[in-house]
């Protein structure tokens, strides 16, 4: 079996060849104080330089691996990591440069993460300078060491976001320390460690013990009185103490599955002093509830978060927190899997279906894969959970059987009820083929809206599609809002009058008449959430709710939540009951903990059914169960009003698999049937692959590019090719974006082991290959392995 992230070899095999089994401790391994010591570090070189991402120095002083340095790099001094083992000799002429300086005020990052990232950059086909740098919070890369210090000793300004704000509220010992700006220093200034800044920093281990000193009577002492846990969470609860893992929670959509999180990093943190536990979500909208929770739980001091909505400041400080040990419990979204924590214990990975686990451009990891392996490497018991799991996972925790020893992989644990005996909600369709043609809303569903309103219960309506409408068409000549930089429509929107493309962000305003024909007859054609949002509103004018006052409908998508703390402002309004019907995008589907929506509806979701795509079935489904999972949370608030929750379908294809399923609300029997026709047609997770993607400014130089890599890695022979299916080249779907036209080529096999043997040898040809003058032209190329889409 290969090392694959998420079924890693024990840990010997899994080691890059640039790490010993176990890190020097400093000093012993080291040469001699009087002579200069060489040392690896790891940094990131323009892209896939020639000469590697391992690069010699000098240093005055032995330096551990992880240690933080500052290192000239052609022009410009950078931040880099001390690495284990020693560099590839430099090419005959260059002299070995010496470190600039030592950031000996944060402690060397440690093994675990040292492996984590190797691991990453040869399973994802980076370089490992480009992980491990892109892995620290940006700070720390693009400070000079004097802004850096300087920094440290500023206490952080207060942050403008909820939630971000929450967690800032504790002091850093950062802030405290008066010597802060001795953190820093240029390696020849001071040879020999200094007390420091970040916190007790350096010593981890003190910091850390100190603070589990406190926790454990914290914990207890913590006022929140605990909720008496429902019978499946207790089960499942028992089930994650006596066994190692991983485990795969899968619980319906209100049942519970926060407090097991919450139980599961209490007693992780009670286990061992210091320990620390990670918790991913899959996207910054997910987090303020969820924070909150963690927050009240375990007080704002032992919680910090990690994501790409903080501010830069926000960021170092939280993950200086994490790599000191101060704070035990690390929020975060999939960046937040390479934290730095030396004493991780437990790692959940909520909604572990979604796709933004997936990072999508540079390294292409898959944190919730990662997740897995980077638990196993460090001891660290980890918990995937979701109402609608991936296949992948899914397939992984299926039972062993003496005929399948490869079941069992994981630990599937099941909480199919939801809390206080709530109902899932009925599923109700509306077979748009008997409606008037064009109808948006039809008449018993905007007959159920008015029901709801008029009792004071609130709605949502679902459509994946944000804008007015998706294109403007002209009726005379058959123009359309194309744009002109890609192969795709410009999407009309009505707010700001404008035409914007949603790959590429060209913009315009709207013309007043058919900028081909001059006709004044241009219409959009098809609906987005800005248009639901407005006709609903005309169609509920006349709606009173209990109070007399008028239906409220308001709509969330990523054009309403641009602006900083938009997004929490408006979920508050919908929390509160302000909101009657809520119109939005994915964003409002997933994770919200809503009490008072008793129905949902999706007007559209026909789009997807036919897709090319072998997981949009699955995506649909996932989509769609999660949505409806928004509505009924609240089982005495559904019973107390004596009403029921209920999911609503508008669809031209009433018959289908997924609606059957849907109704059902049994994912077990939708999964199945999906393995099953996955197995027979040899894909994921029963085949292996990984996508070359190359983009120029001609389909010719991308797919010619493609071809030749092709056809190096056939002439050579390389190893795993036996094993590999390399299919020709083809446009994306999307075949040109910002005038950039883009190809791929997708690689399969049935071993994993294989077809990462036949990537790892692929590497030095494709980079051969773009060298030749007859791919001048190619923009870029990158490998993405376990591509989601495809
Ligand atoms: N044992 C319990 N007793 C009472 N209420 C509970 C209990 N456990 C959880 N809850 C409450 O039930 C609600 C649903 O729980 P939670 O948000 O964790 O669901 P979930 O399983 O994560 O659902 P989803 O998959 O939809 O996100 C929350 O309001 C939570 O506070
Ligand atoms: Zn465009």
């Amino acid at each position: 079996m290969a090392p694959s992230p998420d079924h890693p070899n024990p840990p010997a095999a899994v080691q890059a060849s640039t790490l010993p089994q176990r890190a020097p401790a400093t000093g012993s391994a080291q040469p001699s104080q009087s002579q200069p010591a060489t040392v690896a570090v790891a940094v990131h070189t323009p892209a896939h330089s020639a000469l590697g991402d391992l690069l010699s120095y000098t240093s005055a002083q032995p330096l551990a691996p992880g240690t933080l340095v500052r290192v000239p790099l052609g022009q410009r001094e950078v931040l880099g990591v001390v690495w284990d083992g020693t560099p590839a000799p430099l090419p005959e002429g260059m002299a070995t440069r010496s470190v600039a300086a030592v950031l000996d005020g944060i402690a060397p990052l440690d093994i675990h993460w040292r492996r984590l990232v190797a691991f990453a950059a040869r399973y994802y086909q980076r370089s490992l300078g480009e992980i491990a740098l892109a892995a620290l919070p940006p700070q720390l890369r693009d400070l000079s060491h004097e802004q850096l210090a300087r920094r440290l000793r500023r206490p952080a300004k207060p942050a403008g976001k909820g939630a971000a704000a929450r967690a800032n509220t504790a002091p850093a010992p950062a802030d405290a320390n008066p010597r802060a700006a001795s953190a820093l220093h240029g390696a020849t200034d001071h040879p020999a460690a200094v007390d420091t800044v970040v916190g007790a920093a350096a010593s981890a281990a003190s910091a850390a013990s100190a603070a589990s000193a406190a926790s454990a009577a914290s914990a207890a002492e913590n006022a929140t009185p605990l909720i008496a846990l429902s019978a499946e969470q207790q089960v499942v609860l028992a089930q994650i103490g006596s066994n190692p893992g991983p485990f795969l929670l899968f619980g319906s959509t209100g049942s519970g599955k926060t407090e097991v999180y919450l139980r599961c990093v209490q007693t992780a943190l009670e286990a061992r002093p210091g320990a620390q536990a990670l918790v991913m979500v899959p996207e910054i909208n997910l987090t303020p509830q969820l924070e909150a929770r963690f927050t009240e739980r375990f007080g704002t001091a032992r919680v910090v978060s990690l994501h790409s909505g903080m501010t830069n400041p926000q960021r170092l400080k939280s993950w200086l927190a994490a790599h000191s040990g101060q704070a035990r419990i690390v929020l975060g979204t999939r960046m937040a899997v390479f934290a730095s924590m030396p004493q991780l214990a437990l790692i959940v990975v909520d909604e572990e279906h979604d796709a933004s686990y997936k990072q999508q451009e540079g390294a292409r990891y898959s944190a919730r894969d990662l997740a897995i392996w980077r638990a196993r490497e460090q001891h660290a018991k980890v918990i995937l959970g979701s109402a609608t799991p991936s296949l992948e996972s899914w397939h992984a925790s299926r039972p062993a059987t003496p005929d399948d020893p490869q079941g069992g992989r994981y630990l599937r644990l099941h909480m199919p009820s939801r809390i206080g005996a709530g109902k899932l909600p009925v599923l109700r369709v509306v077979n748009m083929n008997h409606q008037p043609r064009r109808t948006v809303f039809s008449a018993p569903l905007l007959a159920a809206l008015q029901e709801r309103i008029e009792r004071g219960e609130q709605c949502m309506i679902l459509l994946n599609r944000r804008g007015y409408a998706p294109v403007l068409h002209c009726a005379d000549c058959d123009w359309k809002s194309d744009c002109p930089h890609c192969s795709a429509h410009q999407v009309f929107h009505k707010t700001d009058r404008s035409l914007r493309c949603h790959h590429c962000g060209f913009a315009q305003r709207v013309p007043r008449a058919c900028p081909g024909c001059g006709s004044p007859d241009i219409t959009p054609i098809g609906r987005g959430t800005e248009q639901l949002e407005e006709q609903l509103s005309a169609l509920l004018a006349d709606v009173r709710r209990p109070d007399g006052a008028p239906a409220r409908v308001a709509r969330i998508d990523a054009d309403t939540t641009r602006a900083q703390g938009a997004l929490e402002a408006q979920l508050a309004q919908v929390h509160a009951g302000d909101i009657d019907v809520l119109v939005g995008t994915q964003m409002i589907a997933k994770g919200h903990d809503f009490r008072r929506i008793t129905l949902v509806a999706a007007v559209q979701p026909d789009g997807a059914l036919f897709s090319s795509d072998f997981r949009a079935p699955e995506r649909l489904f996932a989509l769609l169960m999660q949505a409806s999972g928004r509505a009924g949370r609240d089982a005495d608030y559904v019973a107390a009003q004596g009403s029921r929750s209920e999911m609503w379908l508008q669809t031209f294809h009433p018959e289908h698999a997924i609606v059957a399923a849907l109704r059902q609300h049994d994912y077990p029997a939708f999964a199945a049937q999906q393995l099953d026709e996955r197995q027979g047609a040899a894909m994921p997770p029963f085949a292996f692959q990984a996508l070359v993607r190359a983009d120029a400014r001609t389909q010719e130089v991308a797919q010619g590019f493609l071809r030749a890599a092709s056809q190096a890695a056939t002439d050579a022979a390389l190893p795993g090719l036996e094993h590999v299916t390399l299919y020709p080249p083809v446009p994306l779907t999307i075949q040109r974006v910002a005038n950039v036209e883009r190809a791929q080529m997708l690689l399969e096999s049935d071993s994993r082991a294989a077809l990462q043997r036949f990537l790892a040898a692929w590497q030095a040809l494709l980079h051969h290959t773009r060298a030749q003058s007859a791919h001048k032209a190619l923009v870029r190329w990158l490998v993405d392995v376990d591509p989601l889409v495809i």
